[in-house]
């Protein structure tokens, strides 16, 4: 069993824990190291072997012995395991990571064009490997010859590959280009995976084009490591097994539906039920506003209350593995829906029947029924899941049942 972990630098926020822990029973630590303990820390360590990650995954290379061949094409390493006598040996599987990331599509897009956004370190491991699968591409970086302002040069571009920071993490919704100067993309990835969808993800899921996020890409790059760690083959489904449980663990539940249906009572149900953080978008609102909703309605009107609301969900709908109780009236704006779905699912309660009214105003002024026939239909659109309940705490139950949390 042996000693394992992650070299970096502001490794705090790292799923690598998380994803390890499901590959092998072998320890697995972080090591956040400043850049001049860097080479002493691999000279001296007793471990049995490490990730690299930013800053370190060209600097580590100084420290091996031997390198991979594709450590070696790519130009950096992000994985070091022992030598017979003990030295390092420097290996890329963030190679593995991005080649299962384009998966079957590979061999479809062999010979198309490609243009790959960003000319940093993850942008050689893409490159790299594009290369390797015979699909040419071009690269755009923010100066030199080839930049955001000639995109245009591209508008045959079938594959796009984003490997920028643009729309990391807690700059969520910005987006490196806009895919509609690519009338013949056909696929598009972002090795970004926080969000789990970023707005340019987003836009493609919009034009109905694949798209798919890096958290696969980072699970299949652990696998490859785990096996260079445990010295054996793993199974070939396990990287989208972990995938899977860790887009379930780091994504967020949102709880939508008529006003008084049970959001805010239900999300501190499922809270108590999955130890998860709860936030309640009107009660935030209600904090930083010092007054209750009615009377932001009755004295600034329902516009302003509607920006308080965006303003709300756009700080909470960034963070992770959280429940969140949104407002009746959230699906009324459209530019709300992004900011849900960038990290997670819609839970539409489905409440028919009479429906509490106090402290609602336009529950009040509208009437329920108006707003049910106004507003059903967008429940019904923004749901990935519906749920019916007799109680807020057998609702929690459902959903926890139904996305397994
Ligand atoms: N499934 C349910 N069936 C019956 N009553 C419920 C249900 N869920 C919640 N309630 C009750 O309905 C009332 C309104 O719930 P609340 O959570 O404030 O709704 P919302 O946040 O959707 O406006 C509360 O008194 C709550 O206990
Ligand atoms: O339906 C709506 O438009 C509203 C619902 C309320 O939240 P609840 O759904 O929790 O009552 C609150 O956001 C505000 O009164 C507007
Ligand atoms: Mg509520």
């Amino acid at each position: 069993m042996g000693r394992f972990g992650l070299i970096g630098r502001a490794l705090g926020h790292s799923f690598s824990p998380a994803i390890h822990a499901l590959i092998g029973d072998y320890e697995y630590k972080l090591y956040p190291l400043e850049p001049e303990a860097l080479d002493g820390f691999l000279r001296a360590s007793d471990g049995d072997g490490f990730n690299v990650t930013i800053p370190y995954k060209i600097d580590a290379m100084r420290s091996c012995r031997e390198l991979s061949e594709r450590a070696r094409a790519i130009g950096c390493v992000n994985t070091v395991t022992r030598l017979p006598d003990g030295e390092w040996r420097g290996d890329n599987t963030d190679w593995d990571g991005f080649l299962h990331l384009l998966g079957e599509d590979a061999e479809r897009l062999r010979g198309r064009p490609a243009l790959v956004l960003g000319n940093g370190g993850a942008s050689r491991t893409v490159r790299a490997v594009l290369a390797s699968c015979g699909i040419p591409f071009a690269v755009i970086s923010r100066s030199g010859d080839d930049t955001y302002a000639t995109l245009e040069r591209h508008a045959d571009a079938e594959l796009i590959v984003n490997t920028t920071p643009v729309g990391m993490y807690p700059k969520n919704g910005a987006s490196p280009v806009d895919l509609r100067l690519f009338p013949r993309c056909r696929l598009v990835l972002d090795v970004i995976y926080n969000p789990l969808r970023t707005a340019l993800l987003l836009q493609a899921e919009e034009l109905g084009l694949p798209a798919r996020g890096g958290l696969a890409m980072l699970a299949a790059q652990a696998v490859r490591a785990g096996e260079l760690f445990l010295g054996r083959e793993l199974p070939a489904t396990l990287a989208d097994r972990i995938t899977a449980a860790i887009a379930r663990r780091t994504g967020n539940v949102a709880l939508i539906g008529m006003p008084g249906c049970g959001k805010t009572t239900t999300a501190r149900a499922l809270g108590r039920l999955t130890g998860r953080p709860v936030r309640d978008i009107d009660q935030l609102i209600e904090a930083s506003e010092g007054r209750p909703i009615a009377e932001i309605f009755a004295r600034r009107g329902e516009t302003a209350f509607r920006r308080l609301e965006t303003e709300a969900l756009a700080g909470v709908s960034k963070e992770s593995g959280i429940v969140i109780a949104t407002g009746g009236g959230v699906v009324t704006q459209p530019r709300n829906r992004p900011l849900l779905r960038q990290n997670g699912v819609c839970v539409w309660l489905d409440r028919p029947g009479e429906l509490p009214v106090d402290g609602r105003p336009l529950s009040q002024s509208v009437g329920v029924e108006e707003l049910r026939r106004r507003r059903l239909p967008l429940y019904r659109a923004w749901a990935d899941l519906t749920v019916s309940a007799s109680s807020a705490q057998d609702a929690a139950a459902k959903i926890k049942e139904a996305l397994q949390l």
